[in-house]
């Protein structure tokens, strides 16, 4: 599908989309236990690749109060509950491959759930998931005497992974992807000596870590962040490593989790209501209550940008009203997938915005940093590009509508669909059916605000 974005003034409200790695982690630790109900699930393509995975391991997944049919897939859209059957820490050997589409976050949490099980199981993807670099979380299943190969002998799915895994001590580089360290805690829980985990290098995209400590909490799982001397510290942030008992077993209180709303989708809804809210009123964001997600650092940048931003944490909503944007400087180890949103305000901004720290923003569904510099190009905006920094020279960025591509990748749909609402004339992004991973109502959302957009071709 091909979007067709004119620069349009926004007013109104908007809810966010509930929270795509609390939902992918609430299915897998639901599947872990011997049933939960998740509330207010992100319904999407890579959330419903989790989902998969868990019946492939033995449980299934069914919208919450469906008289149990037999379906291999049930329809999960509009869900607000979905009722997870669990494996109970037992994951069955899969019938067949696990197809992982286009997440990341699936593939990585399934592989360390996959060498529980006594056999094979095969994962695989899309064409991008298949370029993204598994290696790291491969060696260290290996390390810990599980088979776990990639097909090709390079790092990436296809894999295969046969289990049991028992447990055990290991280490693994800390700055490729969280995500490693995400499955190992949570499949450690269920393993009979618990797994610890020592990082080799700095840990970047911390805070995910701790979205995934916040959820095994409230899944009654204990693991712990600890410093060089294996003393315990408050969250993933500077740890030298992680320690998960065994034997643990998976269930939420009451029996159910709910989600909270996703502040990487609300930097997209906060940054059109900088670049573009009617004077005369706001753009207005529902669904922000706070959570461990270090994206909630964007309403922050927003602000140091210019933009009156109004956070009402309690009410769980953000207000922000439109301003004349000045250039930031931001290090994005935390928060990697706020980069094309902020390399989108820098073009609309005055000066120049750095955004440091960036490298492990390439191994993404894309590689963001060029594919927003080489995007945000074709619109006009001047930009230079370092192996770990990106700047958007926004003085110099006389910006008019072209015809860009969202490589595969919803995030960079998103960002350049904010930076189209500040450019002169019409831009067409091309793919705009990608927003489906995360966000599959975006486009309905910014054009109920007033985005003057038009779709074309298949959804
Ligand atoms: O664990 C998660 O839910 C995620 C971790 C981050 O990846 P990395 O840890 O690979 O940086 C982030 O970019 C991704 O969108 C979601
Ligand atoms: C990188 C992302 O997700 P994943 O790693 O799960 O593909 C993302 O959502 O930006």
């Amino acid at each position: 599908m091909d979007v067709h974005v004119t620069r349009s003034t926004l007013r109104g409200t908007a809810r966010a989309p509930p929270s795509k790695s609390y939902t992918h982690r609430a299915l897998l630790a639901a599947g872990y236990s011997d049933g939960a109900t998740v509330e207010s699930p992100l319904v999407s393509a890579d959330t419903r690749a989790t989902a998969r995975a868990v019946t492939a391991f033995g449980g299934a997944v069914a919208p919450a109060g469906a008289d149990g049919g037999a379906e291999a897939e049930p329809d999960l859209a509009d869900a607000d509950a979905l009722a997870v059957e669990g494996f109970d820490g037992r994951p069955a050997v899969p019938d067949d491959v696990i197809d992982c589409a286009n997440s990341g976050t699936t593939m990585r949490l399934v592989t360390a759930a996959a060498a529980l099980a006594d056999g094979a199981t095969v994962l695989t993807g899309d064409g991008s998931l298949r370029s993204r670099p598994q290696g790291p979380l491969l060696d260290a299943l290996g390390d810990l005497g599980v088979r776990a190969e990639s097909t090709r002998s390079n790092g990436q799915a296809p894999l295969v992974v046969a289990g049991p895994l028992a447990g055990g001590e290991v280490a693994i580089p800390g700055d490729v992807s969280s995500q490693y360290v995400t499955a190992l805690l949570m499949a450690g829980a269920v393993t009979d000596e618990g797994v610890e985990v020592e990082l080799t290098t700095e840990l970047k995209s911390a805070p995910y870590v701790d979205i995934t400590l916040e959820l095994l909490a409230d899944f009654g799982v204990e693991a712990t962040p600890v410093d060089d001397d294996g003393d315990p510290l408050d969250g993933a942030a500077g740890a030298a490593g992680f320690s998960v008992p065994g034997g643990q077993t998976y269930a939420p209180s009451g029996g159910t989790y709910a989600v909270p709303g996703d502040f990487s989708s609300i930097s997209y809804l906060l940054g059109a209501g900088a670049v573009a809210a009617d004077p005369g009123g706001a753009v207005r964001i529902e669904g922000a209550r706070p959570s461990a997600q270090g994206d909630a650092a964007i309403v922050g940048i927003v602000e140091e940008m210019g933009a009156a931003v109004d956070w009402d944490r309690e009410a769980g909503e953000i207000a922000v009203e439109r301003a004349d944007l000045a250039g930031v400087t931001v290090d994005v180890g935390d928060t990697p997938d706020l980069l094309p949103t902020i390399a989108a305000l820098g073009a609309v901004a005055d000066g120049d915005t750095r955004i440091e720290n960036c490298e492990h923003v390439r191994y993404k569904e894309t590689d963001r940093v060029s594919a927003m510099a080489e995007e945000l190009g074709k619109m006009g905006a001047e930009t230079t590009e370092e192996p770990d920094v990106l700047t958007v020279h926004g003085s110099e960025s006389d910006l008019r509508g072209a015809t860009v591509d969202g490589r595969g990748d919803h995030r960079i749909v998103m960002a350049l669909s904010v930076a189209a609402l500040a450019a002169e004339g019409t831009t067409t992004v091309r793919g705009a059916e990608h927003v489906d991973v995360s966000f599959p109502g975006f486009f309905d959302a910014m054009a109920d605000l007033g985005m003057d957009v038009e779709r074309e071709g298949a959804e």
